[in-house]
Formats: C-alpha cells, structure tokens, sequence
C-alpha cells in the first residue's frame, strides 16, 4: 500500500500559512480544513491542545488525511490539503511565532465547550494560550487578527472576547486598547456531525484509494458554516464552499442547539438506560423518538424562525441522525453536561416553566443526565463536585441548582425528575 503524502495523493504544495488553529482535532478537519481547501492560496498551522500524536501523524503524512464523507452509500473520500503544518500544543515557541506573523490573518478555535470559561491560574489554558499568541502579536507591531471560534455555544465570539478581555484586565492600558482595536471576534454557527474516528477508518481509506492513511476522520455529507463579523486581513474564500457570511446569527444558533445539539443531549443521556450505545440506534427505538419529537415541539414553541423552516430542519435531522454511515457514539455527546446542558436544555425549560408547563422530555434529559452522573465515569469539568452531589441525598434539586438556582426551588420540577428519573431507572 502507498503511504499517504502530497506525491501519492497528487495533492498541492503546501499553501503559506495565513490562518492558525488552536484544537486540532476531528472537527477541525472535517469542517474548517475542510471549507480551506476550496481557497487554495491558504494554508493552516494547527495545533492540538495537548495530543502529541496525531500531529506526529500528519506531519509524516505532510499535513494530508482522508475525509471520509459517509452517507447511505459506501463512502466518498476527500483528501483535505489545506493544513501546511500540524503542532502538538506544548509547542509553545512555534506557537507564538505563528500569532505573531502580519501573515496570519486569522485564528479558528475547536476548544470543547469547557475551555471558554476559565477563573484562576491561565497557564496551559486554551484562553491562556491565545492570550500570550496575541501579547507577542501586539509586541511584533501590532497586525490585527480575527478569532473564529467553531464551538457549540451560543455567542462563540461574544464570549471569547468578554473571557479575553476579563483574562487580560491586569496587562497594559495600550496592549488592551490594541485588543480592542485591532483583534475582531467572529460569531459562528457551526454544523457536521463528525464523531471520533474508528479503528476501522484506516482500511476503508486504504480499500477506496489505496493509500495507507494513519489519520482518517468519517464524517457526514450534510455541512453548514454561518458566520457573523470582520476580517480585517482578508480571509479564505470559504464562500466557495458553501459558508454564509450574515449579519444576525441568533436565530440559527438557536435552531442548531436547541434542535440538534438538545436532541443529542437528550439521547445520549436517555438512551444508555433503554440499552442504546449510538445516536441512530437511539432514533429508532420508539420511546427515544417520541421523546425526541415532544422535544422538538416544546422548543418550536420558543424558536425564532418560522414553522416551515423548523419542520424542514426536523425532518432533515431525522435522516441525518438515522444514518447508519456515522456511528455517533452516546457516551461522546455525554462528556461535559454542565457546560451543554445550559444552552441547549434550560433556555426551553425556562420558558416552558414561566408558562406553567411541564416537559417531559426536557425532565426526561435531566433525569438521564443525574443517572449518568450517578453510574457513569464522568467526563466533565465539574465532574468533582456533581459526581459527589448526584450521589448524596436530595441529587435532583442539588444538581439542578448547580446548573440554576431558581429551576433549583421549583418543586414540581425538582419532583417530576425524580419520578422519571425512576422510571428510567426501572427500564435499564
Ligand atoms: N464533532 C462534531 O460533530 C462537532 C460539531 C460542531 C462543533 N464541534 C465543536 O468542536 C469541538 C471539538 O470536537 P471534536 O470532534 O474535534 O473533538 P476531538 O475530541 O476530536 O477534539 C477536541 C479538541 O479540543 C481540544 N480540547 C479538549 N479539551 C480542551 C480544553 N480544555 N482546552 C482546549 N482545548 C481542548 C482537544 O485537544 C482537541 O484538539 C466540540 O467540543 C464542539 O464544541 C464539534
Ligand atoms: O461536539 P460537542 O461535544 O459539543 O457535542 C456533541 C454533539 O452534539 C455535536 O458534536 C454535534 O454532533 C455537532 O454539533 C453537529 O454539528
């Protein structure tokens, strides 16, 4: 078998870096790296986080990997070009040489929902990092930079820059008039399910094109990338690959995580107890696609954009939650409760409360989510302290108040997650 690289794949000189990324991992490639490559005057320098092997990988594979774009049918490979260089994240003084570069024009972040909020000590902290690539940028002459954050969170710029800002209150009156100025933070929606990659990946690459790729990544055919603000050194023409630049993105960060991403939640979180390890077992078991359904009516009772629009959406998540070429794994969308749960649940929950509802399929994901936290290994940056407190006496008010105080006094609540929560507990 032929080792991949830019000869055997008939791929492009590596472009010059112009755009940086901090959270390399499979997203990253199957979204960003992706739409890059439709720009081919743009290369990307990317770092992980702290994995030093996948870099390794790909820089023996001169930055190449194959994108698996898997449907129904047997899958489509795109080989992705667009990273020049791939990083592990201790490698600080490249790092800082690439921020300081007036050729870098703009930095994309996949970071997990976690690391935008931080309070103490920044050191080896995704914003800690990000903050000391912009103090040698000002310090090299000050070239402005765009942020693009690509995570799940509402607001993705907003809430990097006031965490930015908030990181750098003690640095200098000038370096934080520079960060005012000069540095944008970009609004994002972004959208493809692109689940961790499996042990098999490397032998459907190998079995459609030959090559021995050691860093696949599967994804699905379906792709979105809303974006909202500046550029101020120009940017890919990620147009040409389907990106929308608009002016408001509310409505659509909405439609993403409430739909999508608070359906995720709820499946993974009710699914294990009914005996389902992956997102499209779980859409097929009846109760799991009732309860999906219900949700999906309450949030539509709170949702901007109109009715058609919604059902349209519903319909296509359906399918795309369905298919059987992506394995999306239950336990995966599980990780990091307390920082999804407040976006893509409560937000509902609170408007439905104010109305005098009850939803079951909101309590159902609550209910779910205080088992996990009860019977699960639990990854989440406040793992410590749920874990102890779902596994203490009162868990359903003492967890929910960890989340919301004020959902936290609401008995009828507190009392419906913990009958369902029982209900649940009697099926698994
Ligand atoms: N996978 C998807 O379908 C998808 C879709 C939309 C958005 N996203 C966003 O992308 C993020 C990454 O997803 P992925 O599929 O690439 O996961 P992954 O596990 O393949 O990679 C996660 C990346 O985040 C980094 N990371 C982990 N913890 C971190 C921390 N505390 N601080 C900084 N960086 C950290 C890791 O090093 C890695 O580079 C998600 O958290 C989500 O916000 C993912
Ligand atoms: O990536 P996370 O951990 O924020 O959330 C898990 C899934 O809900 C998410 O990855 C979706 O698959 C994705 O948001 C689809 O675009």
């Amino acid at each position: 078998m032929t080792r991949l690289d830019r000869s055997s794949a008939n791929a492009r000189q590596a472009a010059p870096v112009r755009a940086v990324h901090l959270g390399l991992g499979a997203f990253h490639r199957a979204h960003q790296a992706w739409y890059t490559m439709a720009d081919p005057e743009w290369g990307i320098a990317a770092y992980t986080f702290r994995n030093t092997e996948l870099p390794h990988l790909l820089t023996e594979q001169e930055g190449l990997y194959s994108l698996q774009v898997s449907g129904e049918a047997e899958p489509h490979i795109d080989i992705v070009d667009s990273i020049s260089r791939a990083h592990p994240g201790q490698d600080t003084d490249q790092w800082l040489a690439d921020l300081a570069s007036p050729e870098v024009a703009l930095l994309t972040l996949t970071i997990t929902e976690a690391a935008y909020h931080v309070g103490g000590d920044l050191d080896g902290t995704a914003i800690g990092r990000v903050l000391a690539g912009l103090r040698r940028r000002y310090r090299a002459g000050g070239a402005p930079i765009a942020l693009v954050p690509c995570d799940n969170l509402a607001g993705n710029g907003t809430v990097l820059r006031s965490n930015l800002h908030a990181a750098a209150a003690e640095d200098s009156t000038e370096f934080r008039a520079w960060l005012d100025e000069s540095v944008s933070f970009v609004n994002t929606v972004v959208d493809r399910i692109t689940p961790a990659s499996t042990e098999q990946a490397p032998a459907t690459t190998s079995k459609l094109t030959g090559l021995d790729d050691r860093a696949p990544v599967v994804t699905e055919p379906f792709t979105e990338w809303l974006l909202a603000g500046d550029f101020p050194l120009g940017r890919p023409a990620w147009e040409r690959a389907g990106a929308r630049f608009v002016d408001d993105l509310d409505s659509y960060q909405q439609r993403k995580l409430w739909f999508l991403n608070g359906a995720h939640s709820l499946l993974a979180y009710v699914g294990p107890a009914l005996g389902c390890e992956t997102i499209d077992q779980a859409v097929q078991h009846p109760m799991l696609s009732e309860l999906m359904e219900s949700w999906w009516d309450t949030a539509a009772r709170h949702a901007s954009l109109p009715a058609d629009d919604l059902a349209e959406y519903r319909q296509r998540l359906l399918r795309r939650f369905a298919s059987r070429g992506i394995r999306h794994n239950l336990l995966q969308i599980a990780a990091d409760g307390s920082q999804k749960i407040p976006a893509r649940i409560l937000p509902v929950l609170r408007a439905e409360r104010s109305l005098g509802r009850m939803p079951n399929s909101a309590v159902a994901t609550l209910a779910g989510w205080l088992i996990h936290l009860r019977t699960r290994e639990v990854r989440d940056p406040r793992a410590a302290e749920l874990v102890t407190t779902a596994r203490s006496p009162d868990p359903a008010r003492r967890v929910i108040a960890a989340l919301d105080a004020d959902l936290a006094e609401d008995r009828a609540l507190i009392s419906a997650i913990e009958t369902a929560g029982k209900e649940l507990e009697t099926r698994s």
